[in-house]
């Protein structure tokens, strides 16, 4: 067969663009083979078949370079479309979910059942081997109940001070011995953010609180948390690209984070303090942004270290 070896000057500095760029990856690559990084896959990221695609892409990709990706995904818009279809009222306080007993039984359909096995096939068709699962597998997660404040609106009108939230739990105890068998053996685990109590009762656990925990229990060297905005921002909407433990405590106290971005960022904290060495809060609306992370020299979104 001939090859044609005419090569324009665009094209040989095309390659030479290629080349640069795995060149300037060694780095990375060579010190980050073998660590663990916990990747959240937020609900809201997921709408976009192509986005799921190369989201998967760079997971198997990761896999491929040494790293030990573990996936824990969340679905809160689909459990609220679902509720929506099934008339069940739902309402959130400080980020998370109200669950009675019938709303747990749908978040553990929606998040365990379609969205799991929907990111597992996402994997496959990359050329990855992932295991979906949720907390509940391998007693993986023993949950036990969230107690949360009251909203300062509520407190400021003298009303309790502490709201119960039904079956929302957070990992009291992980046993890792399931995410490390499956990683040993060469295959991605995807978890559903799913617990189970001491008697028996499924806890709905908010995804970003699972994937820290998990990272916190990996001992993981990364948890990215990817979501549907550039990263943190401050109340003029400008991107703040490092934060420490005490900056967030500050951005929460004036109000400047709200909404989902309080349980993720008080993620990150945890995670920080309990030896993962860094989080990322990463726009997973950008096409590969995670590979750009890890990858080269240019960060994106936003850094928390303790
Ligand atoms: N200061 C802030 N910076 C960025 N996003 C914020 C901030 N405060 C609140 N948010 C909200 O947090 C949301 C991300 O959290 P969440 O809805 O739980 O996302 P996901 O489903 O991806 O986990 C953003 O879409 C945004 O509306
Ligand atoms: C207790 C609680 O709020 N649980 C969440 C679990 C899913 C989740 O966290 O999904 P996202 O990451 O897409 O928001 C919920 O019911 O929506």
């Amino acid at each position: 067969m001939a090859t044609n070896i005419d090569q324009t000057d665009a094209y040989r500095q095309s390659m030479l663009d290629k080349a640069e760029t795995l060149i300037e990856a060694l780095p990375y690559l060579q010190r980050y083979a073998g660590r663990t990084f916990v990747v959240k896959y937020g609900g809201h990221a997921m709408g976009d078949p192509e986005l799921a695609e190369d989201f998967a892409q760079d997971i198997v990709l990761l896999k491929a370079c040494g790293i030990n990706p573990v996936v824990v995904h969340g679905g809160g818009p689909q459990i609220g479309r679902m509720l929506k279809a099934l008339g069940i009222e739902s309402q959130f306080v400080n980020g998370l979910r109200v669950t009675d007993k019938q709303t747990a039984e749908v978040a553990e359909m929606v998040l365990a059942g379609a969205i799991n096995k929907e990111l597992v096939s996402w994997i496959s068709r990359a050329g990855g081997k992932a295991i979906g699962i949720s907390g509940k597998d391998g007693g993986m997660v023993l949950a036990r109940k969230v107690q949360s404040k009251a909203p300062k609106a509520i407190e400021e009108e003298g009303e309790p001070l502490v709201v119960d939230l039904g079956f929302v739990g957070e990992p009291d105890r992980i046993d890792t011995t399931v995410i490390d068998t499956v990683c040993a053996a060469g295959m991605i685990p995807v978890i559903a953010p799913i617990g189970v109590g001491p008697d028996g009762e499924t806890y709905n656990i908010n995804a970003d609180t699972m994937a820290g925990a998990i990272a916190a229990a990996l001992g993981a060297s990364r948890l990215f948390l990817l979501t549907d905005v550039p990263g943190v921002l401050d109340k003029d909407k400008n991107l703040l690209t490092d934060l420490s433990p005490a900056d967030i405590a500050m951005l929460a106290e004036d109000g400047t984070i709200q909404g989902g971005m309080i349980p993720k960022l008080e993620t990150c904290v945890h995670a920080v303090e309990a030896g993962c060495e860094a989080a990322v809060v990463l726009d997973g609306r950008v096409p590969h942004a995670m590979l750009l992370e890890i990858f080269t020299s240019r960060g994106a979104g936003t850094l928390i270290r303790a």
